[in-house]
């Protein structure tokens, strides 16, 4: 059995666990589960905390997990990432009030909160810079209000959580974060079960971002149609009845279904149509 360690709470858990049933695996109903056996596909889930999980893959009792890069860099846990999900994403940013400081160089003496401890004296270290750190759970934001830092260290997506505590960010990202498929540092990805967890996991990524493409060409501009929309192998091509005429088929990039639709009418293809992808392996 393979054993995977999947987010129980926070930002993580609902998209972890909507991508584990799209890729065919039972998942919990009762988010007071905290193991589940999914016998069919011979796996075994664990519902940990988000902040946990890179510790648990990291001493090798769990074969893989799925959490976030910032929190995986942040426990130092001696896991790395083999495969990217695309949600969750998010920068991990310095910000202050205005006018406190105009660049991490100057946060010498201040102090600064945060619940990423680990990335965050790692940074100021590589950066040479000699503050305090603060370790808070969550709502890091109200920390400058109430006077326990003046800078702060956090997670930042939409911007409106700085925005509406009155804060700016300072610098560049320390680092952009997402969704991660993890195992402990130097185990590989050969075995045979890992690979079909993989398999899945980028069948659902590629049935999300792809839809699949039909049109009815002239002969004539076969070539043109085909260069815009080379599918992932090449596209299929069948004759149609009518003779001078073909079908094609290929799967092309969801976001960019729409403007392909109006090069090919342009070039003279007619009975465009897209279908979405239910499930795929590359
Ligand atoms: N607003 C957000 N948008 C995108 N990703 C986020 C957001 N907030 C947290 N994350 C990501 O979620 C992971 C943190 O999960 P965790 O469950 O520890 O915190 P959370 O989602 O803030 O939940 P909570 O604070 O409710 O416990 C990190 O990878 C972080 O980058
Ligand atoms: O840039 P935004 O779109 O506002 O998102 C970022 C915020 O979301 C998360 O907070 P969450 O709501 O999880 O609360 P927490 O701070 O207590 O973790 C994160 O910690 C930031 O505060
Ligand atoms: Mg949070």
């Amino acid at each position: 059995m393979l054993r995977i360690a999947v987010p129980n709470k926070g930002s993580l858990s609902g998209p972890a666990g909507e991508m584990l049933h799209e890729a065919g695996y039972l998942q919990r109903k009762d988010s007071k589960e905290l193991v589940l056996v999914d016998p069919e596909n011979e796996v075994e889930f664990f519902y940990l905390r988000p902040r946990d999980i890179a510790i648990y893959v990291s001493s090798g009792r769990l074969d893989i997990g799925i959490t976030g890069r910032d929190l995986l860099l942040d426990s130092g846990a001696n896991a790395e990432e083999i495969l990217q999900l695309g949600f969750a994403r998010s920068t991990f940013r310095y910000a202050t009030k205005p006018g406190t400081a105009s660049g991490v160089e100057e946060f010498g003496g201040l102090t600064i909160a945060t619940s990423y401890e680990g990335i965050v004296a790692k940074h100021l270290a590589d950066n040479g810079i000699d503050a305090s750190v603060v370790h808070l759970d969550g709502a890091v934001e109200t920390a400058i209000e109430l006077g326990v830092a003046q800078v702060i260290a956090d997670v930042v997506e939409t911007g409106t959580s700085l925005r509406n505590a009155g804060l700016g960010v300072i610098g560049e990202p320390i680092l952009t974060s997402e969704a991660v498929v993890i195992r402990r540092t130097g185990a590989g990805t050969d075995d045979p079960k890992v690979q079909q967890f993989l398999r899945r996991l980028q069948g659902v990524l590629v049935a999300r971002s792809y839809v699949m493409m039909d049109y009815d060409c002239r002969v004539e501009h076969l070539e043109k149609a085909v260069a815009l929309t080379p599918g992932l192998e090449s596209p299929t091509v069948s004759p149609l009845h009518h003779e001078g005429w073909v079908a094609v088929r290929a799967m092309v990039p969801a976001k960019e279904a729409q403007r392909i639709m109006d090069d090919l009418y342009d070039l003279g293809a007619r009975a465009i149509l897209t279908t979405a992808i239910h499930a795929c392996r590359l």
